[in-house]
């Protein structure tokens, strides 16, 4: 079977409190998200978003339903958001072949019955995607790094230099609740979303990859007044529930895809918390 998948439960916040490193990356981190010839999913009980990978090889791979689903097609009650991190490639969405070069992004609607991953004529194939339930059927769309609403972000200063690319939102593509993006740390800066926040109103998952593989980023979760860290290696992703901050430095440079679902679509709706506040 060319398709695996587990499921992570909802965790509160006060449990989490108690959590030794195992069980912390047990319920928040997913370290094997890419494995040639499979598609691999993460069904988090957080807004059920679908935290997924596909990395066809030997030839293409289809977007199967899996039995939580309890639908004929992955589609049928879902939308989806594809972002390439690997070689450029085609994904088919029922017969149409779309193209994708890396780091763009192609958002499938609710009622597509067939979605195909094509392995690249050369080097390796890696789509990230993620999926949220869906109440209405919004069109297809691909959508370029031009086309993106773009912001710089910090200074190298502050080590925090980076450039935010909101691919899948409201500006951009219709979407029912899913929102995703890609930041680019700027050489010499290591953090990412700090200041950090939080936004009760939505989950988040992050995909962290365009790190060297030798090198981590150590990944900051837990509400703003008790938090714990994560080392996460390359394409390797993040569970951020509503009530935890996300934010991360890096032993280097690297980039990530942040992936939300929830309450609204106001991106810009973050409860920020200063540095200095942290615990
Ligand atoms: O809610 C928004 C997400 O956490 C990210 O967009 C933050 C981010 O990319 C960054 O500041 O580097
Ligand atoms: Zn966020």
């Amino acid at each position: 079977m060319s398709t695996q998948y587990t499921t992570r439960h909802a965790i509160h916040p006060a449990d989490s409190k108690s959590y030794d490193t195992t069980k912390l990356r047990e319920a928040f981190l997913i370290e094997d998200l890419f494995l040639q010839d499979e598609v691999r999913m993460v069904y988090t009980l957080y807004d059920r978003l679908i935290v997924g990978g596909a990395q066809p090889a030997a030839g293409p791979l289809q977007l199967e339903t899996i039995p939580t689903l309890r639908s004929e097609n992955f589609l049928d009650r879902r939308e989806l958001g594809i972002i390439n991190i690997g070689a450029a490639s085609t994904v088919t969405v029922d017969g149409k072949v779309i193209s994708l070069q890396n780091k763009e992004a192609l958002y499938i609607g609710k009622g597509v019955k067939e979605v195909i991953f094509h392995p690249a004529d050369s080097g390796k194939t890696q789509f990230y995607f993620n999926s949220a339930p869906a109440h209405h059927a919004y069109p297809t769309k691909k959508v370029s790094l031009e086309e993106a609403e773009t912001v710089e972000l910090g200074s190298l200063e502050n080590s925090n230099h980076r450039i935010i690319r909101k691919v899948l939102i409201n500006s951009v593509v219709e979407t029912c609740q899913l929102q995703m993006g890609l930041t680019e740390l700027q050489p010499g800066s290591v953090w990412n979303t700090m200041p950090a926040h939080t936004h009760d109103r939505r989950m988040e998952a992050y995909l962290y990859f365009d790190l060297p593989e030798d090198q981590v980023v150590s990944h900051f979760m837990g509400e703003p007044q008790e938090t714990r860290h994560l080392f996460v290696k390359n394409t390797q992703a993040v569970i951020s529930p509503p009530w935890s901050i996300h934010s991360g430095a890096g032993t280097a440079s690297y980039s990530f895809i942040w992936g939300m679902a929830g309450e609204n679509l106001d991106y810009n709706d973050m409860d920020k918390v200063a540095p200095t506040d942290l615990k």
